[in-house]
């Protein structure tokens, strides 16, 4: 009989950002459901706003408490990159490298196996190393956006969509003192190995690249099929209120959009994409929560429409929604998380990217064919609103949207295979074990 190992002990410990939180949420369950011990690692906010452990998983999963050192410029109460504007997430950066006492004194004391880290905490792999824990660095990110984000830096792009896709402030020491270049080197070259969340069915070939430009052997741990991911999710009464709307829609008649917990749209492109939803016509449900939305078009754009659309200004259980029949479509940034839970349950995409790798994950998703995304000036890459409202048609009309939507109902076979998905994170903790360190006492 196979000897019993000794189980691991595990600590995890995402970026602070929703988009990252979520996955290593995931990942941590289903290293749980392994039998192993589990320590995930956040503010308390943060692990407030997780959803409860399952009954079955608790014995093994401890949500650890680290409170946020307090930072000037960073208001009371801030704790991940949705509570604040884009300009302030470098004193979050900065709030977030405080951690560095108590989580050495955590380690310290509780002498994990490994760590798996994200792409911020530049300072943590000589103390692990020091401590004799194995870290491994999970990138909550694309194959392709990990891979180009590097590139990118190292080959200074020339081609002028590249050159906004990394603004310079992801290069430049920003007020968190570090550029996320500096963090993100300084965490793969401490690190083990590099998890992503992918799959070699979607990325075979971004991931060889990501081999060669990081060499480190990548890990790809699947897409996590993530269950109701924050507390939030499950708030009943705002779900009943959403449902209730949703249930008066045509089946596949309305656009859901939502531009994920960090972007803040500009006047320009707020007015642009109001009154391209207001052209296009169809229903919508909108996610709006960084936005100071006094504007005459948006009262106009909700008032005119006399209910045909919904905008909510709080947390939105994007799985719930994506998941209702009168869902035909999603405008969104191109998040990886978003992304993914479109495609799981077969939601066509209209594409429109704002920042960082969302560019890469959109041009990945064009050559799919499960969306279309929506067009740019050549020289300034701004889109309009009749770019917007062409884009809307594209994937929401009968004919035009049925390509996309056939692909994307495609992919969800691929997207939403969990035994595929649950088999690559199997996979994963089966490295964990085997190449666990020798723990001295
Ligand atoms: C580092 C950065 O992380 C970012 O994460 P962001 O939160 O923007 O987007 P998602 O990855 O879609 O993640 C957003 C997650 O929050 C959930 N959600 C969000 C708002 C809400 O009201 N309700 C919800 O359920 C949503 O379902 C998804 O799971 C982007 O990737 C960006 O490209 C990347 O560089």
């Amino acid at each position: 009989m196979a000897e019993q190992r000794e189980k691991l002990h595990i600590v995890l410990f995402p970026w602070l950002a929703f988009g990252h939180i979520g996955p290593f949420f995931e990942l941590a369950k289903l290293i749980a459901q392994k039998g192993h011990k589990i320590s995930f690692i956040s503010t308390p906010r943060n692990i407030h706003r997780l959803p409860k452990v399952p009954e079955n998983l608790q014995p093994l999963v401890d949500l650890i408490e680290l409170p946020l050192p307090r930072v000037d410029k960073l208001p009371e109460n801030a704790e991940a990159t949705v509570d604040i504007p884009k300009h302030i997430i470098p004193y979050l950066k900065l709030a977030f490298d405080g951690l560095e006492q108590p989580l050495t004194k955590f380690l310290e004391r509780c002498k994990p196996h490994w760590i798996i880290y994200d792409f911020a905490p530049y300072w943590l792999p000589p103390i692990s190393s020091k401590l004799g824990i194995s870290c491994i660095f999970f990138s909550i990110f694309s194959a392709s956006g990990l891979y180009l984000f590097l590139d990118d830096y190292t080959r200074k792009a020339s081609e002028s969509e590249l050159n906004t896709w990394f603004p310079e402030d992801h290069y430049e020491a920003n007020e968190s003192g570090v550029s996320d270049v500096f963090r993100l080197l300084r965490i793969s070259n401490g690190a083990q190995v590099i998890a992503i969340r992918t799959c070699m069915e979607i990325e075979g070939e971004p991931l060889k690249l990501c081999e060669s430009i990081y060499k480190r052997s990548m890990i790809p741990v699947g897409l996590l099929t993530p269950s109701l991911q924050f507390s939030e999710d499950s708030n009943d009464e705002n779900w009943n209120t959403i449902r209730n709307w949703l249930d008066k829609q045509e089946k596949g008649s309305v656009i859901y959009i939502a531009f994920g917990s960090e972007v803040t749209l500009s006047d320009e492109n707020f007015t642009e994409i109001t009154m391209g939803i207001e052209m296009s016509g169809f229903p919508f449900f909108w996610v709006l929560k960084k936005q100071n939305t006094s504007s005459v078009e948006l009262q106009d754009m909700v008032g005119n429409n006399s209910g045909k659309g919904i905008v909510w200004r709080t947390w939105a259980p994007q799985m719930r929604i994506l998941s209702h029949k009168s869902i035909g479509g999603f405008l969104t940034h191109c998040g990886w998380s978003s992304v993914i839970e479109s495609l799981q349950i077969g939601c066509p995409l209209v594409l429109l990217p704002f920042q960082n790798e969302q560019f890469i994950v959109a041009r990945l998703m064009e050559e799919k064919k499960v969306g279309f995304k929506v067009q740019r000036s050549e020289d300034e890459g701004k889109f309009t609103r009749d770019s917007l409202a062409n884009a809307l048609r594209s994937v929401m009309l009968e004919e035009e949207g049925k390509t996309y939507r056939n692909q994307a109902e495609e992919m969800s076979k691929l997207f939403g295979n969990k035994e595929l998905h649950k088999k690559y994170a199997d996979e994963f903790v089966d490295y964990m074990e085997t190449h666990r360190p020798i723990i001295k006492n």
